[in-house]
């Protein structure tokens, strides 16, 4: 599929969670038969070479991440949200577009010295991406890219990313929150 189907695949739910946000729902694209599969190949086509592990953030960066893990031939690692992992773990408190949170990963997981590919569904603000960049960067890894299905590129969240040396790429992007 090219892009620009993959992007009509995408349900935009206004006012959800609160008022005022465009809520980008990637479960129609993920629910199509072809949707899931054709996203994962582009985002394929945009990864680095030499990738030692992909790293995909808790809930809808796991459906992407573990699936362009398999396809580049690499391990993945989770970034969960707190107090989900049953080892001793580093953790990193964010900001969201609407709320706060916090991010924790295993840091035994992460290869050292190894290029650690992000992956996420969608980048707004930047916030979560940047705190499991420097998660995945205390660790010991070498992340230097991130791949979204969906960048918004009005919250700055790709531009903030690109300021910590990472650089950002994304498969679509919407105008406006
Ligand atoms: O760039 P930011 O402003 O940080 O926002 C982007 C993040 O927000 C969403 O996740 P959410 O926290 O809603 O969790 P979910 O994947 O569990 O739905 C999305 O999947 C990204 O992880
Ligand atoms: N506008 C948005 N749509 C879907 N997920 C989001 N996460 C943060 N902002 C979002």
């Amino acid at each position: 599929m090219t892009r620009e189907e993959l992007r009509s695949l995408v349900r935009t739910v206004p006012d959800f969670p609160i008022a005022g946000i465009q809520f980008r729902d990637i479960t129609t694209l993920i629910a199509d038969s072809r949707g899931l599969a054709s996203a994962v190949a582009h985002l394929a086509d945009l990864a680095s070479p030499d990738v030692a592990a992909v790293a995909g953030i808790e809930a809808r960066g796991f459906i992407f991440g573990a699936a362009l893990a398999m396809q580049l031939g690499t391990g993945f690692i989770p970034v969960r949200k707190a107090g989900k992992l049953p080892v001793e773990t580093i953790s990193e408190d964010y900001a969201l577009e609407y709320g706060a949170a916090t991010i924790e990963i295993d840091p035994t997981l992460v290869p050292q010295g190894g290029r650690v590919l992000l992956v996420d569904d969608l980048i707004a603000t930047g916030g979560t991406a940047l705190a499991a960049a420097s998660l995945l960067r205390r660790a010991g890894g070498l992340v230097d890219t991130a791949l979204f299905v969906i960048d918004l590129p009005e919250l700055g969240g790709a531009a903030a990313l690109r300021s910590a040396g990472v650089a950002a790429d994304a498969v679509m992007e919407f105008a406006g929150h």
